[in-house]
């Protein structure tokens, strides 16, 4: 896995809707097998920003580089909120489409992907829930399902929206370890979040977004009072209606 890992690369990107950009001037880079933890205040451009990387928003400006990666590489997880769970489909299932890039329609699922399923739902311990409508889960249930389908996805990019909003303690503990074991296996992992405690005790290293970026690298190193401070600051003062500006880069590297 970590010979063939991606690097990300930002060329003064610039991402948004419409024409006004919601995220600016981002340049940098993203090492192999880094564990990465995006912050920022609301609105501060995170969720733009993976959007972009997954291919959703096209950049109004700049450029991306994925380093060879394709769509099938890549594993999203967007925020809960974005998800429709009314869709009358079981546990079961729903783990199951993790797999489909490899096997096709979920009709062609052989022994050999069932017990890929069932692995993957006994590592997030949801074994007893598997035949369950997804729409009966509670919250955390629910994010243990979607972390059993990225499971399965073995992607070598991992991309995650706010993954612990509204889940209980112990499912985060859960959801963590998982987290590190793909950062053990060499893959990249980028996670949007807003618990300062769990980043600076989990994630080595740390984007701090304030629609542009206010600081990138070590995580103690980055996330000082001053940092939090201007990140607020340039929040709340960034005009959306604005359109694309022209800007000198910012280089900043893994
Ligand atoms: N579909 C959209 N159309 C227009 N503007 C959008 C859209 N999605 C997000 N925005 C705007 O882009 C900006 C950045 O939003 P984004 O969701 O990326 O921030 P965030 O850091 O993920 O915020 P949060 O912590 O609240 O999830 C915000 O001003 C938001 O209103």
């Amino acid at each position: 896995m970590k010979a063939t890992a991606p690097t990300l690369g930002f060329h003064n990107l610039t991402l948004g809707y419409g024409r006004h950009p919601a995220v600016h001037h981002i340049t940098g880079e993203v090492a192999r097998g880094e564990l990465l933890a995006i912050v920022g205040p609301n609105g501060a451009g995170k969720s733009t920003l993976l959007k972009g990387i997954v291919g959703e928003l096209k950049p109004l400006s700049g450029r991306l580089d994925l380093d060879g990666l394709t769509k099938r590489d890549i594993a999203y997880l967007p925020q809960v909120i974005e998800i429709d769970r009314s869709f009358p489909i079981s546990v079961f299932d729903c783990v199951a489409m993790g797999l489909w890039r490899q096997i096709g329609a979920l009709r062609g699922l052989d022994a050999r992907g069932r017990d890929h399923v069932i692995g993957a739902l006994g590592t997030v311990g949801l074994i007893e829930l598997a035949d369950r409508p997804v729409g009966t889960l509670s919250g955390g249930q629910f994010q243990r399902v979607l972390f059993a389908r990225l499971l399965l996805q073995d992607a070598k990019l991992i991309l995650l929206d706010e993954p612990f909003r509204a889940v209980d303690t112990k499912t985060v503990a859960d959801l963590i370890r998982l987290i590190e074991r793909w950062h053990r296996e060499g893959r990249t992992v980028l996670a949007a979040l807003h618990d300062m405690e769990q980043v600076r005790t989990h994630f080595p290293r740390t984007l701090l977004l304030a629609r542009e970026v206010v600081a990138w690298g070590e995580t103690r190193a980055v996330l000082t009072p001053a940092n939090l401070a201007k990140s607020r600051e340039i929040t709340e003062a960034f005009d959306a209606h604005a359109p694309v500006c022209e800007r000198e880069e910012t280089r900043w590297s893994a």
